[in-house]
């Protein structure tokens, strides 16, 4: 029996130019599963394509210059590209439910809080009136909203942002969905709030069993809420694992450089963040080989000219880069995170 309720496969989404010529290949051949009840972690640096990916699930691309190129997206033995419109709707904020980094994006700041969440409750489920207005107020409360029935006559502008977003997560969790897309959901928040936020999350997981797919750029959140991450440059995945593959054994020099750059692993001060040297590439001029080549500290001449492809490290843990691939013959592995390989012993079959 499969164990995923969310199996993406060979995704590629693309946007057109602004000068309508060119297309910009947002994704390339994303493919992830995530479990039932599992938090999955996508991160990478801005433009990698972990918003587009999580749209593209629900649907939520602009129409105007988006195109879904290939690929599916199977949840419950169906593919949700195929879906219509109408299918989808139903499917949105139900089953599967999505909360946005700004809190304002989901609500409407024209209509009491009390008044968004009834119809929320409303639009999935037959409910009496008395007892919407209680599942609603009971939302309110489990997640940490204090005088629950007053505050459900303000408007969100009445709520602080901390407050704004428990209210979106009310409203993402009203219909127990199967599958949550968090995208950035603390990252205006302030670390106290982030913190409270996140544990209120995973409390709410282990009640109701939602698998979330958490995308982020701060590792202190994956250590906190994930069990596995997927790691994505320019487009496309470039490696997956459990949370301790990722971070104690990276393969990928990009995640090695990712991990390097970020404060929130280095407990110790006199530890230096050392950024990523580089920019990623123009997604409307890919190179021909890795997308990463140009700033790999590791890059052999292979990469400048084939793309590599997925090499298993572990049951859990795939990496595409050419220094995991068998057909690259041997080359001195980094003697420590962030070194350089000898520049002679880079040659390839
Ligand atoms: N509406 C759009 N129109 C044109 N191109 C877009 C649009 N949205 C995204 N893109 C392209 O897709 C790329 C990936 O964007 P995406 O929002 O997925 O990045 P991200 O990894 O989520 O970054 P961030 O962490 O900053 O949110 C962008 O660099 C941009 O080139």
């Amino acid at each position: 029996m499969e164990d995923y309720i969310l199996k993406v496969d060979n995704l590629h989404v693309s946007f057109r130019s602004h000068d309508d010529i060119g297309e910009i290949k947002a994704v390339r051949g994303v493919s992830f599963e995530l479990k039932k009840g599992e938090t999955l972690a996508i991160v990478g640096e801005s433009g990698s394509g972990k918003s587009v990916t999580a749209k593209s699930l629900m649907r939520l691309l602009p129409k105007q210059n988006s195109m879904i190129k290939q690929g599916s997206v199977i949840y419950e033995k169906k593919d949700l590209l195929k879906y219509s419109n109408k299918e989808m709707q139903k499917i949105r904020g139900s089953e599967i439910s999505m909360i946005f980094q700004d809190p304002m994006t989901s609500l409407n700041p024209t209509m009491t809080i009390g008044k968004q969440i009834i119809e929320g409750l409303r639009k999935h489920q037959v409910m009496e009136k008395k007892e919407v207005i209680k599942r609603a107020t009971e939302l309110l409360e489990l997640v940490g909203i204090p005088s629950p029935k007053e505050r459900m006559k303000n408007f969100p502008h009445q709520f602080s942002g901390g407050m704004r977003q428990r209210v979106v997560i009310a409203m993402a969790l009203a219909s127990n969905p199967t599958v949550l897309l968090a995208d950035e959901p603390t990252t205006a928040l302030d670390v106290t709030i982030q913190a409270q936020i996140l544990e209120l999350m995973k409390n709410l997981q282990k009640k109701t069993g939602t698998a979330i797919i958490i995308i982020t750029h701060d590792l202190g959140v994956v250590a906190s809420m994930a069990q596995r991450v997927a790691v994505m440059y320019a487009g496309e995945i470039v490696e997956t694992g459990t949370v301790d593959e990722i971070f104690y054994e990276p393969k990928h020099p990009y995640t090695i450089g990712l991990l390097l750059s970020m404060p929130k692993l280095h407990s110790s001060r006199s530890l230096k963040l050392i950024p990523i040297p580089g920019t990623p590439p123009d997604l409307g001029q890919l190179p021909e080989g890795c997308a990463f080549a140009a700033r790999c500290p590791s890059v052999m001449k292979v990469c400048h000219t084939f793309p590599p492809t997925m090499t298993e490290v572990s049951e859990t843990h795939v990496v595409s880069c050419w220094l995991e691939d068998k057909r690259a013959t041997r080359v001195e592995r980094l003697s420590e995170l962030g070194g350089s390989v000898n520049e002679g012993k880079r040659k390839v079959n």
